[in-house]
């Protein structure tokens, strides 16, 4: 495939210990000198683990398939290019809820220094993943039922101030096409009665647990204590931030999106996935995902778009 992005070989070392990254069984992760890491599967190129200071920041299922038969339920799954289950008359019609981009196998393109990413804060500390993926790595199900030619280039950066995941998205055909993408994040956090998520003041959002209606964020804190599944549109502040005992836990800060998704399943919901374990996971668990879901992105052929998240954590 013919990629937008080549990444070149990793800055050779200027002085000091430098990242350091593997391979194994379908899975690329990356470990900063400062013992950091981040592991990505192919399977969707799926961030599966990010850890800082010693803390697991994403919450993933202990019932997950992580063999590739079924779209992680936890870390990172990318969607793409529909949100959601598709519109019978949109051309993702016949694809599955959330796209194909989360149950596909992508290519791995290589590492590079982080130095010129938005991480990089005084020097070349911090490691780039490139990941891709373009029809020649789809079903041909998948295919069939989305017949553009596209060429994805997802790149996860480990910094030493966060992590960063970037999706750029390249219309290779001769046809225009529209598309949804979002980074479905799953964070980890110690007690969801003590989260409140930060930054939604004064959006509007679908409410899809109410039959989708319209509503807007009257308070400027978010507390989660049901089932919990809103789309929020066109948000005017960058950083979402999410607390843990009104002390700052994590902030995503979306990047060329403006849209983001809240969703923790709760009880009911959790007890009907046969991939969401423990049952109480719900307590340590709560979905923040940026992304362009609000109507569609039309990309015209030839041309690419950008978009996605830093995170970064107080602990
Ligand atoms: O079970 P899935 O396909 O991974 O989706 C999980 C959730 O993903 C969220 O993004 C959607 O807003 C929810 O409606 C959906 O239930």
């Amino acid at each position: 495939m013919d990629r937008a992005h080549k990444p070149s070989a990793l800055t050779p070392s200027t002085a000091g210990p430098q990242p350091s990254v593997h391979s194994e069984q379908g899975r690329v992760i990356a470990t900063l000198p400062t013992g950091d890491s981040v592991e990505v599967l192919l399977y969707g190129a799926t961030v599966i683990s990010w850890k800082h200071n010693g803390r697991e920041n994403l919450w993933v299922s202990k019932a997950a398939k992580l063999d590739g038969s079924k779209p992680v339920r936890g870390g990172v799954p990318v969607v793409f290019p529909c949100f959601g289950p598709p519109p019978a008359d949109h051309a993702t019609s016949a694809l599955p809820q959330h796209g194909f981009a989360r149950n596909s196998t992508w290519e791995y393109l290589g590492k590079s220094s982080s130095e010129s990413g938005k991480l990089a804060s005084g020097g070349d500390d911090g490691v780039k993943l490139d990941f891709g993926l373009s029809p020649a790595e789809l079903s041909d199900e998948a295919k069939k039922a989305w017949p553009y030619d596209f060429g994805l280039v997802y790149s996860v950066t480990l910094g030493k101030d966060g992590l960063q995941t970037m999706l750029n998205v390249q219309n290779k055909g001769k046809e225009s096409f529209e598309f949804q993408m979002l980074l479905h994040t799953y964070f980890k956090v110690d007690d969801i009665s003590k989260v409140t998520v930060n930054g939604l003041g004064s959006s509007t959002y679908i409410d899809k647990v109410l039959n989708a209606t319209t509503h807007t964020q009257s308070t400027p804190s978010l507390s989660i204590t049901g089932e919990t599944d809103r789309v929020y549109k066109s948000i005017k502040q960058d950083t979402t931030s999410i607390l843990q005992d009104g002390k700052p836990r994590l902030d995503v800060i979306r990047d060329n999106l403006v849209d983001s998704v809240v969703w923790n399943p709760w009880i009911e919901k959790g007890k009907g996935m046969g991939d969401f374990e423990p049952k109480d996971g719900y307590k340590n668990m709560v979905c923040v995902e940026v992304g362009a879901v609000d109507g569609w992105q039309k990309l015209e052929a030839g041309d690419t778009f950008e978009g996605g998240q830093i995170v970064k954590s107080h602990l």
